[in-house]
């Protein structure tokens, strides 16, 4: 037998003790199948020998009839008694080659592997693919010791060969839900074009109601995954960024500001109580609605009633369905508010990013965008700037599939393909605190009335406050950062919807 051309796309790995109480593992099994799984594990640690072997003939018969691999767990007597297509193995139990010795050259091995160094090993034992984990914490693996999160995914996937260079498969495990998978695949992308073969799954099909009907979602939006990974490296897409289409993008700003002002979307807040109340006033005076609500106890609730979410550093819970605003205040300047974002980025899909040079700098770092500068950051403030500031916005937006906006004297905005500079301001607004909390509002506000152009918003956003803030700065009564706070607020409400457009200095950037 030689062996077979696996596809790893959608891997169930088994679980009798959380099998839904509605139908056997048998069922479950072949329900998945029915609804996509293309590989199969069976993992039973607390069944003995004799048990486990007959549990295993009758999945086999299952899978062969499907003709869907089958691979038993840890205990290669089991694979060998039952001639399984394979053997999956952790970190703990027989080595590679061993398991490689005892099972012959046809067989499929596959072996847990959570950093580089254990890929690594997989790769030279010969391993046909590495469950790359855990990625989410889980019910199945409490004793789990760290999370990986999509970017520890990713450096795993960076330590080992490009996919034209070896034959290692991967599979990421640990959490994996419809809800977070197209995230993992983009996220975890490598910068050598590994792309994750396959998800593997456990609680998400053996504990759901419908295993059929949940294997047909995970599989969808693992190839979705799949399909934003290869747009977004394509150039097909490169003409979005000329000058036309921001002009076209402008010429929407009027309608859509007076579009906030009739909706008066709900915004709500988990910030810091230095800006609190300032975010809140510019929030009403551009016409939205804030609510200013920081308790996660609360957040659950509140979703049902919100347009949009500004999450500044610090408070963290589940994910929103509603477009959210990620406010890094300060990531670069304490470790706290460094894992603070990176456990952010790591759980939840952010859809726009707002920060000032040393906070994008801090995230560019964190998420491993290589050759980007780093921006020392005082505090909450950054020092000095990026000699090329749009390639850094777009790099960050890139890599995390989502808006970066990166204020400044010149504030930019990235999609990852669209790239924006925005000329408007004044420097009053570098001199009081919270103007950047506050744009985060703005944007919020505009993702709220703009759900399907999250670019359009955040430009929309930066846009508002920056002519209210050059509004306000030339008007003879300001004479200082003092009076300018007060004439900020009255500006945002004063601004017209059609200087959105006729005062707009927005340019495109063409980057290579
Ligand atoms: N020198 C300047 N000229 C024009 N506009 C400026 C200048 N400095 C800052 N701004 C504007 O101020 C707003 C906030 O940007 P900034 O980078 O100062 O935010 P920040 O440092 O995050 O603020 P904070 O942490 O106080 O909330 C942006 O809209 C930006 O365009
Ligand atoms: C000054 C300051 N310190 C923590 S948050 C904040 C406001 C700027 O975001």
């Amino acid at each position: 037998m030689t062996k077979p051309a696996v596809d790893y796309s959608l891997y169930l790995v088994t679980d009798s003790g959380l099998n839904h109480a509605s139908r056997t593992l048998l069922e479950t099994v072949e329900d998945s199948i029915r609804g996509g799984v293309t590989i199969v594990q069976l993992r039973e640690k607390h069944l003995d020998t004799a048990a486990f072997i007959d549990l295993a003939h009758k999945v086999h018969a299952v899978t062969k009839k499907y003709n869907v691999p089958l691979l038993i767990n840890d205990n290669i007597d089991v694979a060998l008694a039952i001639d399984a297509e394979g053997v999956h193995v952790g970190q703990d139990d027989l080595s590679c080659l061993e398991v490689r010795a005892l099972i012959g050259p046809n067989k499929i091995l596959g072996i847990s592997a959570g950093t580089p160094d254990e890929a690594q090993k997989a790769l030279a034992d010969g391993a046909d693919y590495i469950g790359i984990g855990t990625c989410f914490s889980t019910q199945t693996k409490t004793d789990t010791k760290r999370t990986l999160g999509p970017i520890g995914v990713r450096q795993v996937l960076e330590a080992i060969p490009a996919p034209q260079d070896t034959h290692l498969k991967t599979v990421v495990i640990g959490g994996i839900k419809e809800d977070n998978t197209k995230r993992v695949v983009v996220h975890s992308a490598g910068a050598n074009g590994r792309i994750l073969d396959g998800i593997a799954v456990v609680t998400g099909i053996v504990g759901a109601k419908d295993a059929k009907k949940a294997s047909e979602d995970l599989l969808k939006e693992f190839k979705a995954g799949h399909t934003l990974v290869s747009s977004s490296s394509s150039t097909g897409r490169v003409a979005a960024q000329q000058q036309t289409h921001v002009d076209a993008m402008i010429h929407q700003f009027p309608d859509l500001l007076t579009k906030l002002r009739s909706e008066s979307p709900l915004t709500h807040h988990i910030s810091n109580f230095v800006v609190m109340n300032d975010t809140a006033n510019a929030t009403l005076a551009l016409g939205g609605s804030p609510i200013m609500a920081p308790c996660a106890a609360e957040a659950e609730d509140l979703s049902k009633v919100v347009s949009s979410v500004v999450l500044n550093i610090g408070t963290l819970t589940e994910s929103w369905s509603k477009p959210v605003v990620f406010d890094p205040v300060g990531v670069g300047a304490t470790s706290l508010r460094a894992s603070a974002t990176l456990r952010i980025l790591n759980n939840m899909h952010v859809d726009i990013i707002k920060g000032n040079a040393g906070e994008i700098s801090a995230i560019a770092k964190l998420i491993g965008c290589e050759g980007t500068e780093s921006i020392a950051m005082r505090g909450v403030d950054s020092v000095g700037g990026f000699s090329d500031p749009a390639a850094v916005v777009r790099a960050v937006a890139k890599r995390e599939n989502c808006v970066v906006a990166m204020t400044g004297k010149i504030d930019y905005v990235s999609d990852g393909v669209r790239t924006v500079a925005i000329e408007n301001g004044h420097r009053y607004q570098g001199r009081i605190t919270g103007s950047g909390c506050m744009i985060a509002s703005s944007i919020a506000s505009f993702a709220a009335v703009s759900p399907n152009d999250h670019f359009a918003a955040a430009v929309a956003g930066i846009l508002a406050l920056n002519l209210a803030g050059e509004h306000a700065g030339t008007r003879s009564d300001v004479r200082g950062p003092g009076t300018f706070r007060a004439a900020f607020i009255d500006e945002i409400e004063n601004l017209e919807p059609l200087q959105m457009k006729s005062e707009a200095k927005v340019k495109s950037v063409q980057l290579d």
